[in-house]
């Protein structure tokens, strides 16, 4: 055993969060090894929203534009009551503050093949599906043992990425315990087939309805789901029969006979978040790391948030890179993500209980009430914002600076013209450290920048925009940033 070669990372879980971060690993020269229970990859429908941050990771490893052809431009967010009458309106259109559009709708099994296929393709990554991990023994490097075709193997490895989803093993073998945020329901998952095609205006549709919660979501093409919330008693099969089917539908005006059932299971869904993301080379990403309730459409989008936040520290760690300055980089992983996402999940939850929970007399109130909390700009200007990362201060979030709001937040991602071409300006940035400026930094901070070898990418001569940047540093106080691989904003100086 002790003559086997040492992997750099051993992946567990080959869904979208464990792809991508052997992506974005393998982007930046870290071998990786992905295993996954599953000979194939899992078949059926899961994951069907991303905001435009998510697909910016998505763009990180090349996938942007197959990613585009796979999904739709998603509307935004309609409340309707129980007889399918709108009565709130969250806007997603126009293009986002990322580069993509502000919310897509996809169905996994798409996105899951574009990713495996990516894998197959890069010479860092080795795919060794039908392999399940069952457990893990410490030591530098760490043996993991998977049970596979020929029996039990053992694989050495310096790093380990638990992305093994909500049952993770990686999360047992640790010792790491959920917190529950509470919050326990039960509903009906469908998706469909309808060749005639489901009137839609391009959104999700939020029915608020007490007596039968339920979500619509228009998947491309010809494919939709709905979910919803299961009364005591009932059971996926029972709801799942074509009369039960045709009734729960009947309010969208499509004949049962009409739709072909893809897929129709029961899921808890759950308010969950590990205490702990680390323990030594072993860490947890995505549905390992925490669970969320699908009512903001955030939990695959946290998922490729870890992959983004850690993959470039991790790389860094492995190459010991000339980041002095950056010891215990690997502390900084839950630091960053996890008040984030306690945050994202705390918003779902809220979300969930405003717009399903509650007698029928919160409901009959819940129509006026948003209304009226619609009409205070605040409100409405955060509704229609959606989730915005914002990381606390620490060792890669300066604020110290100056009265710095940029640190800590993502550097948008305009179109640029760069050599006279139109550019997404993270092509510009690199796939390391960036200065962008459109001033003189102050020498601290340049001379950081030179340390971590950071590429200085001047405002107005090697790049040109339609004045977003400027705007956007001008607001932030700052005439020059130094934005991190994963595209967070590390420190700045002051205009
Ligand atoms: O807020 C948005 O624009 C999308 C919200 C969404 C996405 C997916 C599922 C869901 O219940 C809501």
């Amino acid at each position: 055993m002790n003559g086997e070669p040492v992997v750099p990372v051993l992946v567990v879980g080959a869904g979208p969060t464990g792809s991508t971060a052997a992506l974005l690993l393998a982007g930046l020269g870290v071998a990786c090894t992905v295993v996954d229970r599953d000979p194939t990859p899992f078949p059926t429908p899961r994951a069907v929203h991303l905001d435009d941050e998510a697909v910016r990771v998505l763009q990180q490893v090349g996938l942007a534009d197959a990613f585009a052809r796979i999904s739709r431009p998603a509307g935004g967010l309609r409340l309707l009551d129980a007889r399918l009458r709108p009565f709130a309106q969250f806007s997603r259109d126009g293009p986002g503050m990322h580069g993509h559009p502000r919310s897509s709708l996809f169905d996994q099994p798409e996105l899951d093949a574009l990713l495996r296929a990516e894998l197959e393709r890069h010479p860092l990554v080795t795919v060794r599906s039908g392999r399940e991990l069952i457990g893990i023994e410490d030591g530098s490097p760490v043996t993991a043992a998977l049970r596979g075709p020929r029996g039990t193997e053992r694989l050495r490895a310096r790093v380990v990425l638990g992305c093994d989803g909500a049952h993770s093993t990686v999360r047992a073998a640790i010792g790491a315990r959920l917190r529950d945020l509470r919050f326990d329901e039960s509903w009906f998952v469908v998706d469909v087939r309808c060749r005639a095609g489901i009137p839609t205006w391009g959104g999700v549709d939020q029915v608020c309805d007490p007596r039968r919660a339920a979500t619509f979501l228009p998947l491309p093409d010809d494919r939709y789901r709905w979910e919803f919330r299961m009364h005591p008693g009932e059971s996926a099969e029972l709801l799942a029969r074509p009369e039960q089917l045709a009734r729960l539908t009947a309010a969208w005006g499509v004949p049962v006979t009409e739709l072909e059932v893809l897929r129709a299971a029961a899921y808890t869904f759950r308010a969950r978040i590990a205490d702990r993301w680390r323990a030594g080379p072993v860490l947890l990403l995505g549905d390992a790391a925490h669970l969320m309730p699908p009512f903001i459409g955030q939990g695959l989008g946290a998922g490729l948030r870890d992959a983004h936040n850690l993959a470039w520290k991790l790389a860094w760690k492995l190459a010991a890179a000339p980041q002095s300055s950056h010891g215990g980089i690997l502390d900084t992983y839950q630091r960053e993500r996890a008040p984030h996402v306690e945050a994202v999940i705390r918003g779902a939850v809220r979300v969930g209980r405003a717009l399903t929970g509650g007698p029928h007399t919160t409901a009959a109130l819940r129509r006026p009430l948003a209304g009226l909390l619609l009409r205070v700009p605040a409100v409405r200007e955060r509704a229609q914002r959606g989730i915005a990362t914002r990381y606390p201060a620490g060792p890669l979030v300066d604020r110290r600076r100056h009265r710095a709001d940029l640190p800590g937040t993502p550097c948008p991602q305009p179109t640029v013209r760069a050599g006279g071409r139109p550019t997404p300006l993270d092509d510009v940035l690199g796939a390391g450290y960036a200065l962008l400026t459109c001033g003189e930094p102050d020498p601290a901070l340049a001379a950081r920048a030179r340390r971590l070898g950071a590429r200085i990418v001047q405002l107005g001569t090697d790049v040109t925009d339609d004045g977003a940047l400027r705007a956007w540093l001008a607001a932030g106080r700052a005439t020059t940033v130094l934005v991190r691989p994963d595209r967070i904003v590390e420190a700045s100086s002051p205009a």
